[in-house]
């Protein structure tokens, strides 16, 4: 028996009450139809079999009709929570850098696991986010294959719109739709199917707010946020709504919001997480860092116990920075900075020693 076929036979015989308790959004589907008041005691094949045919016409539906439109809904909501769940791993199979040199790289990730990608300017960080995004079969220039759960996907697989296997937040994001804030993420919760969308709604307006340093309404129309808080708002909304397991982010840094707070958020539910950056916060909040140079993964680097010492300084050091930030944003005096300069200094034989670097690479088996 078919998936639609297994569905149609499966929620037919239940009734609206039960369907409506397992997948509340249903609810929306009905209302679409103008079918709030279905009787909750009859099953769905029974409910839908009362609806007087002239009400059904409105819509160029019959019962029949009315029937295959539930199933394809059910079939959408089941797929998506599906595809939440099943995400394990991804792995990055090598291609080549910029010179055709082989990669020899075979990199797994798993969920709940978050990268950050660094190297200088130019040298194919965003690249490696794109093969990722389109889940490359050695058909982008850098010939890279990206597997899901160990293997790869079919063309199908990979270009079927409603397959959203990964969310990606680039550095630039205009919105073209005059909707305001509140309408903006009602179309995102009812385009994703999102149960309970009035909560979800909600948690994503306060957390977007809580991550942009401006606050915005409700009201707010979308054209009129700034760059910053449409990236908070994305993030959010990503957090909340989004299905999508693998989360690409291409340099928040830039974006005045705060970046440990989106990070948390977007790594709560088991998302794998990719960032490219050039933030040492975000570089080493990360559990391993993938290091670009010429195009090509030059190293994969595990966060050492060092390291991550390290950045509970880094921390304190961003919060002066934002300090001074928030300062000259609200038109005040810069106040003197109680730092001793001199303990900054990296330790000789700190962090980023050769022996270290050494046996970090040991430590994840890389070339
Ligand atoms: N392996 C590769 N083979 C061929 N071209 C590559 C490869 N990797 C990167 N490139 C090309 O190099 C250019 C710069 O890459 P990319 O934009 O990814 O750099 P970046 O590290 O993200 O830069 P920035 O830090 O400025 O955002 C792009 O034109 C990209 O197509």
């Amino acid at each position: 028996m078919g998936d639609n076929a297994k569905i149609r036979e499966s929620i037919t015989k239940q009734t609206i009450a039960e369907l409506i308790s397992t997948y509340p959004v249903v609810q929306d589907f009905f209302v679409n139809y103008n079918l709030q008041n279905l009787q909750q005691d009859l099953t769905v094949a029974g409910a839908l079999a009362r609806i007087p045919p002239e009400q059904l016409q409105e819509f160029g539906l019959d019962v029949f009709s009315l029937t295959e439109e539930l199933v394809k809904f059910m079939a959408t909501l089941i797929h998506n929570r599906e595809e939440r769940e099943s995400v394990r791993t991804i792995t990055i199979i090598g291609g080549r850098n910029k010179q055709g040199e082989a990669e020899n790289v075979t990199l797994t990730i798993a969920a709940g696991e978050v990268v950050s990608i660094v190297g200088p300017t130019g040298s194919g960080k965003s690249c490696l986010l794109g093969d990722i995004e389109c889940l490359a079969q050695g058909d982008t220039p850098t010939r890279r294959h990206i597997l899901i759960n160990g293997r790869s996907l079919t063309d199908e697989e990979r270009f079927d719109i409603g397959n959203k296997m990964v969310a990606q937040l680039s550095q630039n994001m205009n919105f073209v739709m005059d909707l305001n804030v509140a309408e903006f993420l009602a179309m995102h919760a009812k385009s994703r199917l999102c149960e309970e969308a009035g909560q979800v709604i909600q948690q994503c307006f306060t957390c977007a707010n809580e991550l942009a340093g401006e606050k915005f309404t409700l009201d707010t129309k979308v054209t009129q946020l700034s760059g910053g808080q449409s990236r908070a708002l994305m993030i959010a909304d990503t957090a909340y709504m989004s299905s999508s397991p693998i989360v690409l982010i291409d340099e928040i840094e830039n974006a005045g919001i705060d970046r440990k707070q989106a990070i948390g958020l977007l790594t709560e539910n088991e998302k794998i997480v990719l960032i490219s950056t050039h933030d040492p916060l975000l570089a080493l909040s990360a559990d391993k860092r993938i290091v670009i140079k010429n195009g090509g993964i030059h190293k994969i680097m595990k966060t050492s116990a060092a390291e991550i010492n390290s950045l509970r300084d880094i921390e304190k050091l961003d919060a002066i920075m934002l300090a001074i930030r928030q300062q000259l944003r609200y038109g005040e005096r810069v106040s003197p900075l109680a730092v001793n300069f001199n303990k900054l200094a990296p330790a000789e034989q700190g962090p980023g020693s050769d022996q270290q670097e050494k046996e970090c690479q040991q430590h994840v088996g890389i070339i």
